[in-house]
């Protein structure tokens, strides 16, 4: 005789927490090896970040993918050659939507459900309640593992400055459109990737723009010898030239194309090539030299209709736009389970594997220094093989445990970077492949 199953217990299935370009390659990967898959997502749709018809997505209407097409899409899915090296966000989402449609992933989709907590139930197994983000009661569902796939940049880092400021201020999350920027005078905060791209369209649209960042940064020219610049970057890394040359050789390339970028006002930057995230823009140092873009370095305080910068400088803008990143969050998860320190970062072996939870994965918390997407896939090929093995042969999955937990976390994550919150997930894309590869070597065919 066999015990009935409780209604709530869905076996082998696996929980897949939202359905971003993560949750999508990974509900293909978990398919691929057997397992049944719920996949929870709070939108109506599938696209996460890229879903820009959601509130909490990052996109602004003049986004474009700043790492080039073979380097974005997945490796199973081409992006059509009819694409343009660099597609608008608009693209994106519909190549990701093409990719659930061809794979048929919708089916195993529930929209408008979140995750609200995920414990562990005992041997691997996590009690995850779920309920309708419309309200109405929630449900709890017992998985034989949960894949994470919630995205990190959608949590705004939060931008405090002393003092109290007369003007409005915006986190650039909820910068959507540039007109809202027309006729304005806007400073930016924040010299990643978005704050450029919105100093940029500010250029274009305000009356003036200054845009403050706390150091100086190398800015990387969207093309270099007539071709994709991160595709210049994976020829080098692949021919694997070392990394003191590819410095000297980023310094000629950038000394050649945009110049001398500190006789605009920009700081000097405060590290070498490569040991901070890419900052992809070749338009930035166009409008710094038509003067439209005014460098500035910290905010020190508000005063009233002012802002005090750190060279006691007074500007007067009337709209702060506040570029400064977003934070990974797992609220339905207990801090420990991904050994989360007390500043939010979790520790994962690989950033995806939970090192005590064998059973809990995360896909996509990664900042590589190319698309994500093929990152992504192979991190969930990874996973489900990891889980399957675990079911064929527990004895073997043990052995490949203990020998990739001595793995160095050098060997994968970037060597060097600055030490700051930004770079919690760096990873070069070569480095991080191979040892995703090594993985797959060691387990092996696992049915
Ligand atoms: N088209 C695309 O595909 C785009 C992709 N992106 C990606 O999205 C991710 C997030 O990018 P982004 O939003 O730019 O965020 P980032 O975290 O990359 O950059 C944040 C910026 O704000 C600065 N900053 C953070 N906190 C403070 C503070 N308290 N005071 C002053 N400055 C501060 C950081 O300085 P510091 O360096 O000193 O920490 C950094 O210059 C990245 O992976 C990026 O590449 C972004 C835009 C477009």
């Amino acid at each position: 005789m066999h015990d009935t199953p409780d209604p709530g217990d869905r076996g082998d299935a696996v929980c897949v927490v939202g359905a971003g370009a993560s949750g999508l390659a990974a509900i293909k990967s978990l398919r691929e090896q057997g397992f049944a898959v719920d996949c929870y997502e709070r939108e109506t749709s599938v696209g996460g970040a890229w879903n820009w018809r959601h509130d909490r997505s990052p996109i602004y209407s003049g986004t474009h993918l700043i790492s080039s097409r073979p380097l974005t899409e997945f490796p199973d899915f081409p992006m059509p050659d009819t694409w343009p090296d660099y597609p608008h966000h608009s693209k994106v989402l519909e190549y990701l939507e093409r990719y659930a449609k061809h794979f048929r992933l919708d089916q195993d989709i529930w929209f408008g459900m979140e995750v609200s907590s995920a414990v562990p139930a005992g041997d691997g197994k996590w009690d995850v309640t779920i309920r309708s983000t419309g309200g109405g009661s929630s449900r709890v569902q017992r998985y034989a593992a949960i894949v994470v796939a919630n995205g990190h940049n959608w949590s705004p880092a939060a931008f405090e400055a002393p003092g109290d400021f007369t003007g409005q201020v915006i986190h650039a999350s909820a910068y959507k459109d540039p007109a809202r920027l027309r006729g304005r005078k806007v400073l930016v905060v924040g010299g990643g990737n978005t704050g450029c791209d919105i100093a940029v369209e500010a250029a274009q649209q305000a009356t003036r723009v200054w845009h403050s960042t706390r150091r100086g940064y190398w800015l990387a020219p969207k093309y270099v010898f007539g071709r994709p610049a991160d595709q210049v970057n994976d020829r080098l890394l692949r021919w694997g030239l070392p990394l003191r040359l590819r410095q000297w050789l980023y310094r000629r390339t950038v000394k050649l194309t945009s110049g001398d970028l500190t006789r605009y006002g920009l700081a000097e930057p405060d590290h070498r090539p490569y040991e901070s995230h890419p900052i992809v823009n070749s338009q930035l140092p166009y409008y710094l030299g038509h003067g439209t873009i005014e460098p500035v370095p910290d905010v020190e305080r508000y005063d009233g209709a002012s802002v005090i910068l750190t060279d006691g400088t007074k500007i007067e803008p009337d709209l702060v736009i506040t570029a400064t990143g977003y934070r990974p969050r797992f609220d339905f998860l207990a801090p420990e389970l991904l050994d989360t320190d007390e500043d939010g970062r979790p520790d994962l072996h690989l950033h995806a594997f939970a090192r005590r939870h064998p059973t809990l994965a995360v896909i996509g918390l990664l900042q590589p220094d190319s698309g994500v997407f093929p990152l992504a896939h192979w991190q969930s090929v990874a996973v489900a093989r990891w889980l399957r093995l675990r079911v064929t042969d527990p004895e073997r999955a043990a052995a490949v445990q203990q020998k990739e937990s001595t793995r160095p976390v050098q060997s994968w994550s970037r060597r060097r970077v600055i030490p700051t919150q930004r770079h919690w997930f760096e990873v070069d894309h070569v480095d991080y492949l191979r040892s995703v590869e090594g993985l797959l070597n060691e387990m092996g065919s696992v049915r």
